[in-house]
């Protein structure tokens, strides 16, 4: 069976006029991501994920590039057709305390998104749909006439998700949506998105800082650094040999539940560039202990190096083949 992309992104940017100049916050990303399935997106602080999130949903406007969802240019879209096709595609955000509003009923929140886009007109079917909310997301129905500030951090985040889920939508951009939380309530609310994306047919793009998140969730990785991806692949390939020299300095930073694997953490030198009016070349460079001059004078193609597996690095076949490497 071959299954359809439901998200194509093509050559997206998102350049912020700053007073310094032009920010390149998202620069030239191109993806797609299948029905079904999660694409992790994971960097530092400040490499343009949750902007390139905010832009595929439009609540940020592209500065160039196209976005198709589900086959049709959401670019071209009216602010009113937009409207609309937000019932299919929301946000997730990291922090569950101010994204609920303390005023409102489990109950009011989780029915307000009903209201707005009409659907489950009478008030009947709005609290049916309510009812199979709460038992989806694992509340008891006695929780539902309670306000935020009775739960704690994975319960409000719980109810965070069903509201995202009331309006029936196939694809949900999670951005850090478990950062917020305790370590121990982390796996809870990763496990019900997975749980949740089965039953569904959901399609994710989960954000987040952490690797080890992101392999708990991903089907697929993409790597960004300073507003460019710079390696994507089906995360067994990525988490067993991952080909872009950041990737692997990224990976060898979380401990090996291998006890045999020897692994040495890979300390990176240098300052991070600045995302304002970028030098030509490789981004990483002035970081990498590979670059030669052509990094310097020439910005890496995007290259399938192995099946599905894409680096954007002019060294990544040298170090596909082992000619190079780390210690
Ligand atoms: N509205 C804005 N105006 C100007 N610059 C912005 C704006 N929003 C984001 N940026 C800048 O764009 C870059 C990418 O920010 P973004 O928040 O997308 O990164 P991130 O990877 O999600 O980081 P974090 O996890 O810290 O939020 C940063 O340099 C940020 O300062």
């Amino acid at each position: 069976m071959i299954t359809q992309n439901l998200l194509e992104i093509r050559h997206v940017k998102k350049h912020f006029s700053v007073p310094k100049g032009l920010l390149h916050a998202v620069d030239d990303v191109s993806f797609a991501v299948k029905q079904g399935e999660t694409l992790g997106i994971v960097g530092e602080s400040g490499c343009g994920k949750s902007t390139l999130g905010r832009v595929i949903l439009r609540l940020h406007e592209p500065t160039a590039g196209k976005i198709l969802f589900k086959g049709m240019d959401i670019t071209a879209f009216s602010k009113e057709e937009m409207r609309q096709m937000r019932q299919h595609m929301q946000i997730i955000f990291q922090d569950p305390y101010a994204s609920l509003n303390p005023r409102m009923t489990v109950s009011q929140i989780m029915e307000e998104p009903l209201t707005f886009f009409r659907i489950y007109k009478s008030d009947r079917e709005r609290k049916a749909k309510v009812a199979e909310l709460m038992e989806l997301i694992g509340l008891p129905q006695s929780a539902s006439n309670s306000y935020p500030h009775e739960f704690d951090g994975g319960r409000r985040q719980r109810i965070v998700i069903a509201r995202a889920l009331a309006i029936n939508p196939s694809f949900i951009v999670c951005d850090e949506p478990v950062s917020a939380l305790d370590v121990s309530v982390q796996a809870q609310i990763l496990n019900l998105m997975v749980k949740l994306q089965k039953q569904l047919g959901l399609t994710y793009m989960f954000i987040s800082h952490d690797l080890s998140v992101i392999g708990h969730i991903s089907d697929h990785v993409g790597v960004m650094y300073l507003g460019q991806l710079i390696e994507k692949a089906p995360k067994p390939a990525f988490f067993k040999r991952p080909l872009h020299p950041y990737s692997m300095a990224l990976l060898s930073a979380i401990p090996s539940v291998n006890v045999l694997e020897k692994k040495e953490k890979i300390i990176l030198k240098g300052e991070i560039s600045s995302p304002i009016n970028p030098q030509r070349g490789c981004r990483f460079a002035p970081r990498c202990p590979f670059a030669e001059s052509i990094c310097q004078e020439k910005d890496p193609e995007w290259t399938e190096v192995e099946a599905e597996h894409y680096v954007a690095c002019h060294r990544a076949v040298e170090l596909a083949k082992g000619l190079i490497h780390y210690h």
